[in-house]
């Protein structure tokens, strides 16, 4: 559906603003509009197991609402030159696929939901229709559904996930008589991008100085791939996932509790011996991405804001695992509270990147999935609405990963942990990946069971 067919504007006047710093970051990767961040496969997804008795037509309207309150699922980026700003459109409606999955028997649910998930993962959201944002319902039967939601990536990130699924389940609870928290006001993606564009002071300044610091002779890591850029295979990206043992799960939460860190410096000293064991390099810069979002007014508003930061640890001299994680954690509190955009960053550090600017290298990003206290389960409207986070299901083409391989972490709130590692298979092998794969859990449990060992292992 174009722009010119829907029906005629009814919600705020249309507006353009300056790109954000991490649309910036994102022309970086720019490969066009089939591939890469502007392509039509760089989406994030979502996705909710419903129970109890669902009214569809009331959800289709009330995602139309979030779509009326998020102007980022109805905003154009255009790209290229001096005229590179956003565009918001006006208010437009929002769609519902159904999918009838009556004939599913109730032990096969948990299986359907992974594959539906998939599916959708394994399609398109179009970067220039609106809005942004494709709705799956899979019912199973009256009172058992499972709702798939899949953003184009620069209309949301992770945590605007569930800021999206909050404010529909607000809006459809309202939608069907039922009580409902007000919705905190709502502000602007491209409030966000404006307020970027005007900081200035002090403080910014003393970042940009730690940074040049920081970063000085620093390359990112950098990984071989099997088949270099110049081969130009088509893009795709392919998704492995995993869970990790409950008893290594209880052992990073045990880490991080007695040794006053966060489950993320724990997981990423445990990467970083990883890389140090297999790839040989002390000196260890690896991009995680913050959540970016500024200040506490933007936490409610959906839109594309994690930002691409290097953390810079030099292993070197490291007895064990405890002294790898006491540098991590200096690495980790130093950056976070110096949270700059990359592309300000590149500013200060600008040979970080060549080790990735060869034919055949490519960086990969490690991260933990943050979520809001309560994210697993909400009761509302009459529904009982649960996160899917533990998959088990990999697949051969997903959301694009721009350049290079994405580790994603996630606790859920019982402790259990999964995660998946998603990679261009237009650069790399698949048995490959799942030997480094096997490789990172394989060291995760060896420095969690013994951390006293010394880090060659
Ligand atoms: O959520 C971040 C998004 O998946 C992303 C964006 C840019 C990247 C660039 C290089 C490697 C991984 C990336 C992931």
């Amino acid at each position: 559906m174009t722009v010119s067919e829907i029906s005629p504007a009814t919600g705020t006047s249309a507006g353009t603003a300056p790109l954000s710093a991490h649309q910036r970051f994102l022309c970086m990767f720019d490969q066009g509009e089939e591939q890469g961040p502007f392509g039509p496969r760089y989406h994030i997804a979502g996705a909710w197991r419903i129970a109890g008795a669902l009214d569809a037509e009331a959800l289709r309207a009330a995602l139309t609402e979030v779509v009326g309150r998020h102007e980022a699922l109805r905003t154009e980026v255009v790209r290229g030159g001096p005229g590179a700003s956003q565009r918001v459109l006006p208010p437009m409606e929002a769609a519902l696929e159904i999918h009838d999955l009556s004939g599913v028997p109730a032990e096969r649910r948990d299986r359907a939901v992974e594959e539906l998930y998939n599916a959708v993962e394994s399609g398109t959201v179009d970067a220039a229709r609106f809005p942004l944002l494709r709705a799956v319902l899979g019912r199973f039967g009256d009172d058992d559904a499972v709702l798939v939601l899949n953003a184009h990536h620069t209309a949301a990130d992770a945590w605007s996930m569930h800021v999206i699924l909050r404010d529909l389940l607000t809006y459809y609870a309202r939608r069907t008589g039922h009580e409902a928290p007000e919705l905190p006001e709502v502000t602007q993606y491209r409030e966000f991008a404006e307020w970027e564009s005007r900081r200035s002071g002090e403080s910014l300044e003393k970042a940009r100085e730690f940074w040049r610091e920081n970063l000085r002779g620093a390359r990112i890591h950098a990984v071989r791939t099997v088949h270099p850029r110049s081969a130009n295979l088509p893009k795709s990206s392919a998704w492995q996932r995993f869970t990790l043992e409950s008893e290594v799960a209880a052992l990073a939460h045990e880490y991080a509790r007695t040794h006053r860190s966060s489950l993320f410096m724990v997981l990423l000293s445990a990467y970083e011996v990883f890389l140090y064991r297999t790839y040989g390099e002390a000196d260890i810069v690896v991009p995680t991405f913050s959540l970016g979002r500024g200040q506490e007014r933007f936490m409610d508003t959906v839109g594309a804001f994690v930002n691409f930061l290097p953390l810079r640890t030099d292993l070197t001299g490291c007895a064990d695992f405890h002294e790898v994680v006491t540098r991590t954690k200096k690495t980790c509190l130093r950056a976070f509270t110096r949270d700059l955009p990359f592309v300000e960053i590149m500013a200060q550090a600008p040979e970080l990147m060549a080790s990735v600017a060869v034919d055949d290298a490519q960086t990969w990003v490690f991260q933990v999935a943050a979520a809001p206290p309560g994210d697993s389960v909400e009761t509302i409207a009459g529904l009982r609405v649960e996160r899917v986070w533990r998959r088990t299901v990999s697949q051969p083409v997903g959301s694009d990963v721009p350049d290079g391989a994405l580790w994603t972490i996630h606790a859920d709130a019982s402790g259990e942990m999964a995660g998946s590692l998603g990679f261009n298979t237009n650069r790399n092998d698949e048995d490959a990946m799942n030997g480094v794969l096997a490789e990172f859990l394989h060291v995760l449990h060896d420095v969690l069971t013994a951390p006293d060992s010394p880090i060659e292992g």
